[in-house]
């Protein structure tokens, strides 16, 4: 089954999302192809919504899809590609709030990384209130936080509102912003973001199915540089526990692991969580596949299937 295409918008409040998003529509329109949004909005009523009529739309709203309703837009999507076979094209706009990171996390789990293929991580950046929001004094630590999430899980930055500082201001913002963005990222300078849609359709995350007992040779070399990846490793049967653990850690380049799994010696299926190099398992019922995906950047993916069929067992 064919992906479909997502593209994230993150940014902090009034960093111009809504201006990029509308020219998104736009030109996704114009080359006949059918967009849909999902638009999250922290209040009850979505006020945006009138723009984007004649459009498919999902509305999260009373919550941020990063913190309480999470659930609610893997559910809500799943549930969305069901009914709608006709969209081309997935535009998210997160709320000025959202940590990106938490989307893509939706968009990876293991019921809907076959469906979706994130495109690019759209961050926004308000460059005229850049330096304010990252004084100690005028901000407030959440709002850093939050600025400094938005800028290291973006794949390409958009500086907007240029128009409004001096050169010397800009070229301030941007050495902080290239301080802490992901190695790969492009900076582009935007005034109502007016950026090429090149930059703005550019694939820079990539989205992979890595079959374990596919002992063929026909993987694909990527020219092209992915700054973050998933992959979903599947058709494992059964697992070493320890050497699992193990293997987790050695592969640095990852940010995030999850999926099912069945240990050595233990029938039961485990979904699993792996953050910041700790392992949670929750013994679940029966009936799905078990997969292994990995977020993360610069990830090589022969090389971690190789690593990975010494020690597991595979199904095929
Ligand atoms: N001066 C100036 N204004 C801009 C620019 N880009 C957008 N704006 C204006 O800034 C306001 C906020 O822009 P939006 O695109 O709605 O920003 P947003 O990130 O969607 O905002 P939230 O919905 O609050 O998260 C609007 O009035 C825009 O017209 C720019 O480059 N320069």
């Amino acid at each position: 089954m064919s992906r479909i295409p997502v593209y994230l918008l993150t940014g902090f409040l009034g960093s111009g999302k809504t201006t990029v998003l509308k020219k998104m529509v736009r030109s996704i329109k114009d080359k006949g192809k059918q967009p849909a949004l999902i638009m999250n909005e922290l209040g009850s009523e979505n006020v945006e919504k009138e723009l984007f009529e004649d459009e498919a739309m999902i509305e999260l709203l009373n919550g941020c899809i990063c913190c309480t309703i999470q659930d609610d837009l893997r559910n809500e999507l799943i549930q969305f590609l069901k009914q709608n076979h006709d969209i081309d094209v997935l535009l998210i706009e997160g709320t000025g709030i959202a940590n990106p990171a938490e989307i893509v996390e939706s968009l990876t789990h293991p019921e809907l990384i076959d469906q979706v293929s994130i495109q690019t991580i759209i961050g926004m950046v308000d460059a005229s209130r850049y330096l304010e929001y990252q004084s100690l004094f005028q901000s407030s630590k959440e709002i850093r936080t939050m600025l400094k999430q938005q800028i290291t899980s973006s794949t390409l930055l958009v500086v907007n509102k240029t128009d409004l500082i001096d050169e010397k201001k800009l070229k301030k913002v941007i050495t902080k912003i290239e301080d802490v963005k992901m190695k790969d990222a492009p900076i582009v300078k935007a005034k109502y973001g007016d950026v090429s849609e090149k930059a703005l359709f550019e694939k820079r995350f990539l989205t992979e199915t890595v079959p374990v007992n596919n002992h063929s040779s026909h993987h694909h070399h990527h020219h092209h540089t992915h700054p973050f990846q998933a992959i979903k490793l599947e058709g494992i049967e059964v697992i070493d526990k320890k050497s699992f653990e193990e293997w987790l850690k050695e592969q640095g380049s990852i940010l995030r692991a999850k999926g099912y799994i069945v240990f050595k010696g233990d029938r039961q299926l485990y979904s699993f969580q792996y953050a910041t190099n700790q392992l949670e398992l929750h013994s679940i019922e029966s009936g799905k596949k078990t997969c292994i995906i990995l977020i993360g950047t610069s990830l090589d993916q022969e090389k971690i299937r190789r690593s990975l069929t010494k020690f597991a067992k595979q199904i095929g």
